[in-house]
């Protein structure tokens, strides 16, 4: 092999899988159906990967998620399932009272997959014929592919329910059965992916790593193994993998650096030198040099292209300059085929100049102490327990349907702002009569947390078909940040204010944080992300004063994606988190003390932020707990200021009982001993955007009947 890449979107070019997915989830379609288009969708793949030239193609699709595909296949259902009408989907998205296994982001990734559950009994075996089938299926079409699979070291670190590697060695007895069944179907190589090898590992994971790939490596029925480390450097793992009998690695050159050549000890490397995880266009010069030192190359892209979208060609609107600057999936697969042809010729490239770093700004903006502040917000007269929401309330088919006729030029704008401000009165009007003390306007303007504020500001271009699967059929279509961020008016004033107009009850002005912003977009390389984020903050600190000018008292700040810039490196952690709280604090810093800053993040797994969220500094936090019981309010500590741990899940169509609402309310109080009650607000773990006002009006009903209880009681 010359070129490959390590995996390829799945959810279609137009989306079908999403599609087929929900009219099988909707019973409109039936499983075979469901198949079929799994199956249309990787032929197309396969075929247009080798009309690109691409010579190693791997067969890496997923019905779902590749983990939960790597779990199913060593037969890790958890007994609940196995019962299920479609154990697989109930692992997923959970059946009539059956809920799904927990889901969570893929290393740092927007991409989410499911967390396998794996006890001391499972019984490993192999049952899904899943690689296999491929394989045939791609040879009936005149391809060889490379079957790509979650590694055991990996499936079993991201594992729940036992001692991260205790079942290692019972799980690679199955990869290895199946690795011999692969080499009996006739399949030449197989692509192991252990990203878990990427981050900070013990001696001891590192000795079960050497021990799997030993035994996989150490016998002759075997294709031959790729093992692909990706989103940064294989570090203390890389003399591991090189002593084991696996004939290729696959290395990130972009995330990870240069490796020193002499570390492969002869094996294939399989050079990530075209980035998966970005939509810019390689330098192929650049690339061309840095593959220089190596020899054995197989030129392939840094990770699997599944974090791109599909086809630069059907962005039609873009500005032609920013276009030509622009790759995704199929123009990174030409890419890399160019690549290695050139390599072939003995090309040697050259290096592009490295981009100049500005000086990091240190700004020392800061609000008064905390006790000060709060002095000056008891204005607000906010009764003990205050009850408010995260922002969003329902996304009506009706609201989407006016969005898209906006778009599409069969409404007007003044139509559309009629019917956003109809839904703003509607949203208020819901509020005051359940009795909630802290109103928001219910963000029906916006698509996304987002996109809307990267439509808004100089710098950023959105896309029309740049969908990226988040997960399973849900796709989220990541801004363009590509210039300077800079913004030339107000952007949430006319409606925070007109809001503000219809109650006497305080409004919360919202808006998304600069760190967030930044990680739910594409970016910019020629600036370190650091900077891009301060450019972002910038933006958002004028948004901040302007609200604040206009009278709204209290500005929520969300910074849910916090947790998810975070290096994987632990030495690199503390000095992302601190320019990244900084930023907030910029972003925050033109509110005056009397102005009632609040944040809001959703993740229950707080302890590796927790320094940092106290440092953000906000007077009222607002965090993911319902599901979680007490562990957020354990790894948080003593909590001085504002702190609303979720009461009700959002996550899932239930509707929780005031009882059931006030003993976690009651639990959060206990755990709480120090915080006067003023400072713990009652309200739901995240906004309510994918509910319904069927599920809402009575959860919250119970949430305000609730915080009353236990109100008397104190
Ligand atoms: C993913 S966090 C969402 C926060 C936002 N304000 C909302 O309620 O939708
Ligand atoms: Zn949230």
């Amino acid at each position: 092999m010359k070129s490959t890449i390590l995996g390829y979107p799945r959810i279609g070019p137009n989306r079908e899988l999403k599609q087929a997915l929900e009219a099988y989830w909707n019973a409109r379609i039936d499983r075979t159906e469901l198949d079929r288009v799994g199956a249309r969708l990787r032929s197309r793949t396969w075929q247009r990967l080798a009309e690109l030239g691409l010579e190693a193609l791997p067969a890496a699709f997923s019905e779902y998620d590749h983990v939960l595909d790597a779990a199913v296949m060593l037969d890790a259902v958890p007994e609940r399932y196995r019962a299920a009408v479609d154990p697989y989907f109930a692992m997923a998205r959970g059946e009539d009272g059956l809920p799904p296994l927990r889901m969570t982001k893929w290393f740092d990734t927007n991409y989410h997959y499911i967390v396998p559950e794996i006890g001391p009994d499972t019984k490993f075996r192999l049952v899904s014929e899943k690689p296999l089938r491929e394989v045939r299926e791609a040879r009936a079409l005149g391809h060889r592919v490379r079957p790509v699979l979650v590694g055991p070291v990996t499936l079993l670190l991201l594992a729940e329910g036992i001692a991260p590697l205790e079942r290692l060695d019972d799980a690679v007895e199955v990869y290895a059965e199946l690795l011999a069944a692969l080499r009996a179907e006739g399949v030449e190589w197989v692509q192991l992916d252990e990203p878990a090898l990427v981050a900070d590992r013990t001696p001891a994971e590192l000795e079960a790593a050497r021990r799997a790939y030993d035994r996989l490596s150490g016998t002759a029925d075997r294709p031959r193994i790729l093992v692909a480390g990706y989103f940064g450097a294989l570090g203390d793992a890389m003399p591991v993998l090189a002593a084991t009998g696996i004939e290729a690695i696959a290395v990130d050159l972009i995330r990870g650096g240069p490796i020193d050549p002499g570390a492969m000890r002869g094996k294939t490397l399989v050079a990530g030198v075209v980035s998966g995880r970005d939509v810019w266009r390689t330098d192929l010069d650049d690339a061309l040099h840095r593959l220089q030192p190596y020899e054995n190359v197989v030129v392939s892209t840094s990770c699997s292209l599944l974090h791109v979208p599909y086809d630069l060609e059907r962005e039609t609107d873009l500005d032609p300059a920013l276009r030509a600057r622009l790759a995704f999936a199929e123009q990174k697969v030409a890419e890399v085929v160019e690549l290695a042809d050139r390599l072939a010729r003995g090309e040697r490239g050259a290096p592009a100049p490295l981009p100049t770093a500005p000086a990091a700004t240190s700004r020392d903006e800061r609000r008064s102490p905390y006790p000060v502040r709060a002095a000056a917000q008891a204005r607000l007269g906010l009764p003990a327990l205050p009850v408010t929401t995260i922002g969003s309330f329902p996304q009506t088919g009706d609201l989407r349907a006016a969005r898209a006729a906006l778009t599409a030029g069969r409404m007007r704008q003044q139509e559309y702002d009629d019917r956003i401000a109809a839904e703003i009165e509607h949203v208020i009007r819901v509020q005051e009569r359940l009795g909630l003390d802290v109103l928001v306007h219910g963000e029906p303007e916006r698509n996304d947390m987002v996109q809307y504020f990267a439509e808004h500001l100089d710098g950023f271009a959105t896309t029309r078909h740049g969908w990226v699967q988040s997960y399973g059929s849900r796709c989220t279509r990541p801004p363009i940040l590509h210039g300077n961020v800079r913004r030339s008016a107000p952007i949430t004033v006319q409606w925070a204010t007109y809001a503000q107009s219809l109650t006497d009850k305080p409004v919360k002005g919202m808006l998304t944080g600069p760190v967030t912003i930044v990680a739910w977009s594409f970016v910019r390389r020629d600036l370190p992300l650091r900077a891009v984020v301060e450019q972002v903050a910038d933006a958002v600190s004028g948004e901040v004063r302007d609200l604040a000018d206009a009278g709204i008292g209290i500005i929520q700040v969300d910074e849910p994606a916090l947790r998810e810039l975070m290096p994987l490196r632990r030495d690199e952690q503390q000095e992302y988190l601190d320019w990244a709280v900084q930023a907030y604090r910029t972003a925050t810093a033109g509110a005056g003390d009397a102005t009632q800053i609040h944040t809001h993040l959703c993740y229950s797994d707080a302890s590796d932020v927790a320094g940092a969220i106290d440092g953000l500094d906000a007077d009222v936090t607002t965090i993911e707990s319902a599901r979680s019981g007490g562990r957020v309010l354990a790894a948080l500590g003593d909590f001085e200021r504002g702190l609303g741990p979720g009461v009700y899940d959002i996550h899932s169509p239930r509707v929780p009982g005031v009882d059931e609402v006030a003993e976690r309310l009651a639990g959060v109080l206990r755990a709480l001993p120090g915080l006067p009650a003023d400072r713990v607000w009652v309200n739901p773990d995240c906004g309510l955007k994918t509910r319904t006002y069927e599920e809402v009006e009575p959860a919250l009903a119970n949430l305000v009947a609730a915080a009353t209880r236990l109100r008397v009681r104190l």
